[in-house]
C-alpha cells in the first residue's frame, strides 16, 4: 500500500543552533519543504539581524540537493520593539513572532513577564500582518501544570483576540479538549498545531512503568480524554488544525537527568507518525489536508507542487541518534513504525 501526499511543512521547530544542526536538517529536509523554525535558542532569537544570521547557518548545514526552506521567528521579549517587527516583516524571511510567557517551558527566561504591557508591540504585528504563535499556558505557581493551557486561554488569550480582532494567531501545540474547543469557535484568523507525541501519547506513557523522561514535554502529556479530542480535531477537516511536530531535540544526558528538560524528538518519524494514527482511526484520507492544505493556506502561502510517497514499509526506528558530541533518544526508540517515507 502507498500514500501519495502533497510535500507537507512543519510548522512547529526546533533546529537548535552550532553542531548539531548537521544532524537534524538530513530528518526534517528529506520530508517537509518549510519549516517554522522556533527562536528559542540561547541567547534567543530576537532581532531581525540575528534571525538572518541564524538562517544563513540553517542553509549551511543544510544538506546538498535538498530544497528545505526555513521560515524564520522572532522571540517575543518585554524590550521588543514596534520598529523590529516592521523590519522583520521587511526582511522577507521572518514569518511570524512567537510569545513564550515568561518560564512557561524551555529556554522561555527571556519570554514576555505581562502582555497588557506588550500592546504596541502586538498592534505592530496587527498591521504588518505577522502572525503570533503562542505558548499557551500560565505560569502561576498556583495553576496546577494539567490545567495550565486551559487558564491560559481564558486569562490571555481570549482578551488577546477581544482587543486585537485582526491579528492572526496560532496556539502552538495544543493538549486539551478546551483547547480544540476554543480554537473551533474562534474567529478564523485563530490556528492550532498538533504533534505527533500529543496525538500518540496519554500522561500515562510519561508516569507509568517508572518515570519515562523521554515522554516529558509541554505542555505535559494530557489524559486519554485529551488525546481523543486531540484526534477528533486533527481528523475533521478543519482548516483551523495543522502539523507541528514541535520536535524538539535534548541530549540524552539533559533528558535522563534530575530536573530533566522539556522536549520530544519527532522529526526522524514525525510523517510517518501522523499516518499511523490516521490510519488507526481509519481517517488517512483526511491527512493531507491536515499536513499540507492547512498551514501554508493560514499562513498565505503558496501549498507545495511536489509531492511524497509513504509506503506501508515497517522499520524500526533506532534506539538513539546523533546529536553533535551527544546522542539523543528518538519518539517511539527501539520500536516498528507501519509507515516509511520513500526515498
Ligand atoms: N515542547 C517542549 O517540551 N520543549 C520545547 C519548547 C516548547 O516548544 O515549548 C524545547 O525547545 O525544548
Ligand atoms: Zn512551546
Ligand atoms: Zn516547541
Amino acid at each position: 500500500m502507498t500514500l501519495q501526499l502533497t510535500r507537507p511543512d512543519d510548522w512547529h521547530l526546533h533546529l537548535r543552533d552550532g553542531k548539531v544542526l548537521a544532524d537534524l536538517i538530513p530528518a526534517t529536509a528529506r520530508c517537509f519543504a518549510r519549516a517554522i523554525i522556533m527562536p528559542n535558542l540561547r541567547p534567543p532569537i530576537t532581532s531581525t539581524g540575528q534571525a538572518l544570521a541564524y538562517r544563513e547557518r540553517i542553509l549551511a548545514a543544510r544538506p546538498q540537493g535538498l530544497a528545505f526552506e526555513p521560515l524564520m521567528t522572532l522571540y517575543l521579549t518585554d524590550n521588543t520593539t514596534p520598529e523590529e517587527i516592521a523590519r522583520a516583516r521587511d526582511s522577507g524571511h521572518i514569518y511570524a513572532v512567537k510569545l513564550y510567557p515568561a518560564g512557561a517551558t524551555t529556554n522561555a527566561d527571556s519570554g514576555v513577564t505581562n502582555l497588557r504591557q506588550r500592546y504596541a508591540v502586538l498592534e505592530a504585528l496587527q498591521e504588518q500582518g505577522l502572525p503570533l504563535l503562542v505558548h499557551g499556558e500560565v505560569t502561576d505557581p498556583n495553576v496546577d501544570i494539567f490545567d495550565r493551557e486551559q487558564v491560559f486561554i481564558e486569562r490571555h488569550l481570549i482578551p488577546l483576540l477581544r482587543d486585537f480582532p485582526a491579528l492572526r494567531i496560532v496556539l502552538e501545540h495544543i493538549t486539551t479538549g478546551e483547547a480544540v474547543d476554543f480554537i473551533k469557535g474562534a474567529p478564523k484568523n485563530i490556528a492550532a498545531t498538533i504533534t505527533p507525541h500529543h496525538l500518540l501519547l496519554n500522561r500515562n506513557a510519561m508516569l507509568t512503568g517508572g518515570i519515562q523522561p523521554h515522554h516529558y514535554c509541554l505542555p505535559v502529556l494530557k489524559r486519554e480524554k485529551h488525546r481523543q479530542a486531540l484526534i477528533a480535531a486533527a481528523i475533521s477537516g478543519n482548516p483551523k488544525f495543522f502539523l507541528g511536530t514541535d520536535s524538539a531535540p535534548h541530549a540524552k544526558t539533559a533528558k535522563e537527568t534530575a530536573c530533566g528538560c522539556a522536549g520530544i524528538y519527532s522529526s526522524h518519524a514525525a510523517l510517518e507518525l501522523y499516518a499511523e494514527i490516521f490510519e488507526g482511526v481509519g481517517a488517512l484520507e483526511k491527512l493531507e489536508a491536515f499536513t499540507s492544505f492547512h498551514g501554508p493556506d493560514f499562513y498565505g502561502l503558496p501549498r507545495n507542487q511536489e509531492t511524497v510517497t509513504l509506503l506501508k514499509t515497517p522499520w524500526r526506528v533506532p534506539e538513539k541518534l546523533p546529536f553533535g558530541d551527544q546522542i539523543l533518544i528518538p519518539l517511539r526508540a527501539g520500536t516498528t513504525v507501519a509507515w516509511r517515507l520513500a526515498e
